[in-house]
């Protein structure tokens, strides 16, 4: 399997509508280099543009879904294109003024949405997504030919228990658009080859690069072997970063050093008297 990892550098002097047509025929130029294509974390708006978030929201199957839809069908490829910022419907069935999500779009390479995944641990503490967003609550995974897709966003890589949940569905290669600021660049690097040894998957980890709303970004964006090994790494700039995979590799390596097999669940904390 041919994965292109897709760094976009997000920065203030671009319009969302620009960047969502250079982003589409950046996707359309991976026709025949890849089979699966991923974008990273609100790239439209960029991960820390918080005052956007709400003017640049859109529903499920709005501009992007459809420009991304219509860029994964020309160039016949799986593509995983990041997230958006989703204004969800008010009252569960009209357009409105509903919460807003950090909602993940997954289509096929006829340009069907395959999975859409709301983000589930928001960052920003007291500020930002984690007040301007509601929390996704479901676990999402995708069957592509050859492996089954366990998908996350950005921040969710801080939390083991999430990936054990995907393991335990299915999932054998992990996938995660980010928008991680370079301060903290060494924890993205570190998160993402734990993620890969701990569930003995692969890890495929989107960034974007350049600086928004006063924060620059790590770029960065890592593959790693369901070994540990890092396969590919990029810079910090934007960059398209391919990388040839064999995902039975996990099956391999799940029976030739089976930790997962050992698991205790259900651990109890001791009781203090
Ligand atoms: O956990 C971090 O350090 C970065 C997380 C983040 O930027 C995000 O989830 O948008």
């Amino acid at each position: 399997m041919r994965a292109s990892l897709i760094q976009i550098a997000v920065e203030e002097g671009e319009s969302v509508e620009s960047r969502r047509v250079r982003v589409a025929a950046l996707v359309r130029e991976q026709a025949g280099a890849a089979d699966l294509v991923v974008l990273p974390e609100l790239w439209t708006t960029g991960a820390f543009a918080y005052e956007e978030f709400g003017s640049e929201a859109e529903p499920l199957e709005g501009p992007t879904y459809e420009a991304m839809a219509k860029a994964a069908s020309d160039a016949g490829v799986w593509l995983h294109a990041g997230s958006i910022p989703e204004r969800a419907p008010a009252d569960g069935s009209a357009a409105g003024e509903g919460p807003l999500y950090n909602t993940s779009l997954v289509f096929s390479p006829s340009g069907e949405l395959a999975a859409a995944y709301r983000k589930i641990h928001r960052f920003g503490f007291d500020k930002g997504e984690a007040v301007l967003m509601g929390a996704g609550e479901e676990l999402v995974t995708v069957r592509l030919p050859g492996t089954t897709v366990g998908v996350a966003t950005c921040y969710d890589l801080r939390f083991p228990e999430l990936f054990r949940g995907l393991v335990d569905a299915g999932a054998e290669t992990l996938v995660i658009p980010a928008g991680w600021p370079e301060r903290r660049r060494a924890h993205w690097t570190l998160l993402a080859q734990a993620r890969a040894v701990e569930n003995q998957a692969f890890v495929l980890a989107c960034g974007t690069a350049g600086t928004h709303a006063g924060v620059p970004q790590a770029g960065h964006s890592i593959v790693v072997d369901p070994w540990g090994e890092v396969l590919a790494e990029a810079g910090s700039g934007e960059e398209v970063l391919t990388v040839e995979f064999d995902p039975s590799r996990v099956a391999t390596t799940r029976e030739q050093f089976p930790a997962l097999k050992d698991r205790v669940l259900g651990l109890r904390t001791p009781q203090r008297s």
